[in-house]
This record gives C-alpha cells, structure tokens and sequence, in this order.
C-alpha cells in the first residue's frame, strides 16, 4: 500500500532575533497510511505547527524527506522541493481565514477557481461548493457573509472549503480552538463523522490531549520537536516510550528509586516497589503509575507493592473520586468509583499491581515542580504529576 504521506530524518531550524538557534523540528520521522487520522500532540512550542507546514509547503526543511502519495514534495538530497499548490493536499487553519467580502459559497469556491489545472466550468464549481457545504450541514447559509455566521458556523465554512478540491490529504491546525466547549465537542464529533465518510487522510495539530485522544487513529507526540512515540491512543496511554509521554497523557503518581537486586524491586521512600516492566538501564529510575491503578482497601491485601497509608484529602470528581493519601514521605493519588468509602484521616491500605507500575531511567536529579504541589511534604521524593495539556 502507498503510504498517504511519510516523512524521514526532517529538520527545521529558526534563527530567532538574537541569534538563537532554535531546532523547531529534530529528526522527526512519521509513515501515515491512507486514511488515518493523526494528531500531531504535545505542548507549545515542540514544533507541531511547523511540522504540518513543512509538509503543506509552507515552511521549507533543512533537510530530509516528506512524500505525499509516494511522491516525494521535499528531499534534501535531490534538492527537491515542490511548491504548495502543487501538493495534493488541502489545509484549514486556526483562523479559518475566510474572506469577508465574500459569500459563504464563494469562499468555498475559491481554492477551485485558483487551481491551475484542471479547470472546471463556473456551473461545475457552484455545484461542488454547494455539495461540500451540504456535506457539513449548512447548505442553506451559501449566500451569508462569514461577518453573519456564528463561530462554528465559520468553522464548517472552512471545513467545506477544506473539502472542497476532494484532495486525499488535509491538515489542520488547531481548527476548534476558537469556539466554546460544547460547539468544539460537537464539531469534533462532526469533524470525525466526515473524515471517516469520505476516507481522506487527516493530520490535525492540537494540544488538548482529550481531542487527540477522540480523534486519532494514532498519536504523535512531540517534545522539543523531536518525534517521542507514535501510537494508537490505547497505545500511547498504556505502553507510553518515555516518561514524557507517561506524564503529559493522563494522569501519573511519581516517585524515584533505585534498582535494589536483593528485593527483585526498587527501593524508594515509599518501601520497596516492584514492576513487570524491563528494569531501567541506569540503577536510578522513573518509576510512574496511574492514578486509577492505585487500589484502596480497608484491610491488607496480599501482594507486592502494599502500602499502609492515610488519606488526606477527597475530591468529589463525579466519574470518581479521587483519595490523595500519604504514607512516609510519599504521596500519591487514587481513582476510585467508590465514592464516599473513605474520609480524610482514614486508615487504609494502598496496593498497586506490578504490571501497572511503569519504569523509566531516572537521570539522578529528583523531579521538583510538583513537590510544590498542595498536599506534598517538601523533603519528600515521591510527587505527583498533572497532565500538562
Ligand atoms: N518563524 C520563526 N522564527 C523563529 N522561531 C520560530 C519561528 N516559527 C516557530 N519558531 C519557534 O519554533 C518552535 C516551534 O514552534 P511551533 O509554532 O511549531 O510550535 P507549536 O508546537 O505549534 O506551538 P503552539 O502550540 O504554541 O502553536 C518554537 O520555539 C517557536 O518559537
């Protein structure tokens, strides 16, 4: 199968104002199959934008390869670069970038009527502006100007115009950031609706890792512009590559250790900790959990990772609640369905499963900004870390 678009070893660099040299994209590789909905992830500034802009064409690589449908539209080695309007490949920004003086239809039309070849008749156009517009539900306001619509209304204006040229790629970038909650939830269920409809290849910039999460068939994340895993959402939430990833999607509970042969485990402030994942190659670790993996229970179960703690506080969070307990110098965050099973003050007994207890090299230094966090002992190694999206 041809690939939708495939990208390899690509490198971007900015020279800021003062000389700065800023590497926007790092060796970032990514094969995208027809079809696929990919979000590019990750938080402002790793260098999403960039990197759907130099597959648009609108930002030229230093240097590697991008395809589109097998045809290569930048390759360092060849010195091949082919212009934006000459990829097969629509875009739909942030902005949405509607023209004011023009209607609804018109500046559906537009792309169409600016397209080299092949030409097509005014009647032809009309017709397909029309149909793209149906396509996304507002068919009836073709004769508005985007000064009359309302902010999701000029959301699926861009989509239509996105859609319009029937190209097999479109990008986006950030397009339901600019309306409410509720409207963005319904677009995107919408949005989602339409792509599988009509099979293009999408690949949609955000940093709401919720969206991403609904959207994607996989997940890009970014950090730094390099590319850190890619990988269905289940993947990505589950099986994350790097402590990174562990941390920015989701929730995690986080505490160091060492690597300590004698109890097959880790050593930590929390007691000895022991996980299925492959041990790290450096002695000192990252060793993560989620916060619905921590099980609470009135008396000792048996097992490893078994810990008598006391609960501090309890938030009411509707889908569940979640206990904050302490025990030593270590504090974490439990997920339970069970919502009024323990007060704070309570006594209880902590375990995790081993097979949830993720592990990555630790570089020494202990992680410091959540330790600020409310209800944490400052002297304490175990933090607790929020999803930064
Ligand atoms: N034209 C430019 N000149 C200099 N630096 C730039 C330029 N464009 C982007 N950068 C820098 O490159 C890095 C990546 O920027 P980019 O816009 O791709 O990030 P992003 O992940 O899309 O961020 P956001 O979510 O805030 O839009 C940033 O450090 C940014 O300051």
């Amino acid at each position: 199968m041809q690939h939708a678009v495939q990208i390899e070893g690509l490198t971007k660099e900015f020279t800021r104002r003062d000389g700065t040299r800023i590497r926007a994209i790092d060796d970032a590789a990514i094969t995208i199959d027809p079809g696929e909905f990919i979000v590019l992830l990750g938080p402002s500034g790793c260098g999403k934008t960039t990197l759907l802009r130099t597959i648009a064409g609108l930002e030229n690589p230093d240097s590697g390869r991008i395809s589109i449908d097998g045809r290569d539209v930048f390759a360092s080695h060849n010195r091949t670069l082919v212009p934006p309007e000459q990829r097969d490949l629509s875009m739909m920004f942030q902005s949405y970038a509607l023209w004011p003086h023009m209607t609804v239809r018109n500046n559906v039309r537009y792309p169409l009527e600016t397209r080299r070849r092949p030409r097509i008749a005014r009647k032809e156009m009309d017709r397909r502006a029309l149909e793209a517009l149906e396509t996304v539900g507002i068919g009836e306001l073709s004769g508005q100007y985007p000064g009359q619509l309302s902010g999701g209304q000029q959301q699926r204006t861009a989509l239509a115009r996105a859609l319009v040229n029937g190209s097999p790629v479109i990008l986006f970038d950030e397009p339901l950031s600019n309306v409410d909650a509720q409207v963005r939830e319904q677009l995107r269920a919408e949005l989602l609706a339409t792509q599988r409809r009509l099979g293009f290849t999408a690949i949609f910039v955000t940093h709401d890792q919720n969206e991403a999460m609904e959207l994607a068939t996989r997940i890009a994340v970014l950090d730094q512009g390099k590319v850190q895993q890619v990988g269905t959402p289940a993947e990505i939430y589950r099986n994350p590559a790097t402590a990174y990833v562990a941390t920015f999607i989701g929730t995690t509970n986080e505490i160091s250790g060492t690597w300590d042969p004698s109890q097959s485990g880790f050593s930590t402030d929390a007691g000895p900790i022991r996980s299925s994942s492959l041990t790290p190659e450096t002695a000192s670790a990252r060793i993560l959990w989620r916060p619905e993996d921590g099980k609470l229970e009135s008396s000792r179960p048996s097992g490893p990772n078994t810990f008598e703690v006391t609960v501090t506080k309890t938030l009411f969070l509707g889908l569940h609640t979640e206990y904050v307990v302490r025990w030593g110098k270590a504090s974490a965050r439990i997920w339970s369905s069970e919502h009024h099973r323990f007060c704070p003050g309570d006594q209880a007994w902590l375990s995790v499963s081993p097979e949830d207890v993720m592990v990555f090299p630790g570089d020494g230094a202990q992680p410091t900004e959540a330790e600020a966090a409310e209800d944490t002992p400052p002297q304490s190694s175990a933090v607790l870390s929020e999803a930064a999206g």
